[in-house]
């Protein structure tokens, strides 16, 4: 059984078709990109998934349970994290703080245990900082956790949001454009944090532009074009697949990957 399986996914805008009927599965384990040129429907589709916006129509199934209008935060309860586009920290947290913050949907709590601090809370803080830690040491940030947010270079901000992502624990991890922004030693510092998450056995999908990036390190690629997925396969395929070479202005973007 597939991890999430997305059947005939449909999102209107008033006139606009943003996503046409979008079906694709993706096994446990799989590293998946979604490409496409601008305005072709990815981040409508993660926004779908995610529970960001109910689809019109279709039907989003993950770890076998239908999870299609679920809130965004039933759907991360059950183990589906993203991240944005736009870099989406606490600035006036430290680096560390922004990490812990992300532990919520694995960590429990409430009014009463946050004012009497019992025990199992104490052990529970502790743990989450250890943990904290632990990610910024995995994506390479561990010697800024106590520095504020707002003072790491941008390229670090990115890392740091996949670092609070992870503190989540994901079982489907949804990137979407995390290279945005990135010069070409960040993005292939990125590239290697992606892959590691991937070989630790997180499922991921990834929402990129960068081709070299997506050719690189993605198993299986789906593409979107005006809305509708118009091919899906291995990198190679995908790289001389006659509509997504047509998609893609002439094709210079895919075939220089
Ligand atoms: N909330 C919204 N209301 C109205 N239209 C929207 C909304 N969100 C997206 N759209 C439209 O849906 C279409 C697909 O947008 P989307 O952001 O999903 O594309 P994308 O492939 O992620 O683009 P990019 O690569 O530029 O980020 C666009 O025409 C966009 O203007």
């Amino acid at each position: 059984m597939a991890l999430l399986s997305v059947r005939e996914a449909t999102k209107r805008f008033g006139g606009l078709l943003a996503n046409e009927a979008i079906s694709f599965d993706v096994e446990e384990g799989e590293l998946l990109a979604v490409i496409g040129p601008n305005g072709a429907g990815k981040t409508t589709l993660f926004n779908v998934i995610s529970g960001a916006y109910p689809p019109t129509s279709g039907s989003i199934h993950f770890d076998g349970r239908d999870i299609t209008g679920a809130s965004p935060h039933g759907v991360a309860h059950a183990g589906l994290v993203r991240t944005y586009q736009l870099v989406q920290l606490f600035k006036n947290l430290t680096v560390a703080e922004n990490v812990e913050i992300g532990s919520h949907r694995v960590t429990r709590g409430g009014v009463f245990s946050a004012l009497f601090r019992p025990h199992w809370m104490q052990q529970q803080e502790k743990s989450v900082s250890v943990g904290a830690r632990e990610l910024l040491r995995f994506v390479g940030l561990e010697a800024q956790a106590d520095d504020p947010a707002d003072t790491l270079p941008y390229g670090r901000q990115r890392l740091l949001e996949v670092a609070r992502a992870l503190a989540a624990r994901p079982r489907l991890l949804l990137l979407d454009e995390p290279a945005a922004g990135l010069n070409t030693q960040e993005t292939e510092a990125l590239a290697e944090v992606i892959s590691r998450i991937h070989l630790g056995g997180t499922t991921v999908i990834l929402i990129e532009h960068d081709m070299s990036l997506v050719m690189k390190i993605a198993q299986r690629i789906v593409v979107l074009d005006f809305g509708k997925k118009i091919a899906e396969g291995a990198p190679d395929e995908i790289k001389s697949h006659p509509d997504v070479i047509a998609a893609y202005l002439g094709g210079t973007e895919i075939l220089d990957a």
